[in-house]
């Protein structure tokens, strides 16, 4: 798979670490920055990476900053993306396979190593479920497209 990943500084150390783990995983991994521990605005690396996935040049996002809100709070803004700042693997899974998320977002400050694998990986292999939950992402979908600002 294809896999955009940005983060700020907060969250620099554990994307290289996501970065290498995609990489043995056999995935494609575009890495947007940052690339150090030097202060930088989390929007910017969220836009890059929304950007890449809502026009389909990568299949999905990973951002990463101290909390993971602001990353998502920035990605979401983005036509077609669906962020969603997960604390646990249940999260990661459930996003996936209700809400059909496309960029997981996660902190850097309050998560173990282990368990941000293992949230990325379920994020990675858990398919949409579609059905009444297809219904209510086209909800969203919809309206985003109804109320577009440019
Ligand atoms: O966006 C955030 C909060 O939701 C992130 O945690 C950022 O990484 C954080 O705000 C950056 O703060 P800093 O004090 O400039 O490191």
């Amino acid at each position: 798979m294809k896999i955009a990943i940005g983060s700020d500084h907060r969250g620099y150390h554990i994307k290289q670490r996501i970065v290498l783990t995609l990489q043995q995983l056999g995935h494609e991994v575009c890495d947007l920055g940052t690339q150090g521990t030097t202060s930088v605005d989390y929007p910017d690396f969220a836009f890059q990476v929304a950007t890449m996935v809502a026009s389909g040049q990568v299949e999905r996002g990973v951002l990463i900053c101290g909390t993971g809100i602001g990353m998502s709070i920035a990605a979401n803004k983005v036509q077609g993306v669906r962020a969603a700042p997960c604390q646990d693997t249940i999260s990661a899974e459930v996003s996936r396979r209700h809400n059909d998320t496309n960029i997981l977002c996660i902190s850097a400050d309050m998560l173990g190593e282990e368990l941000i694998d293992q949230m990325v990986k379920a994020f990675l292999v858990t398919e949409f479920e579609g059905g009444r939950h297809a219904r209510r992402v086209e909800k969203i979908t919809r309206y985003e497209a109804d109320h577009q600002s440019k």
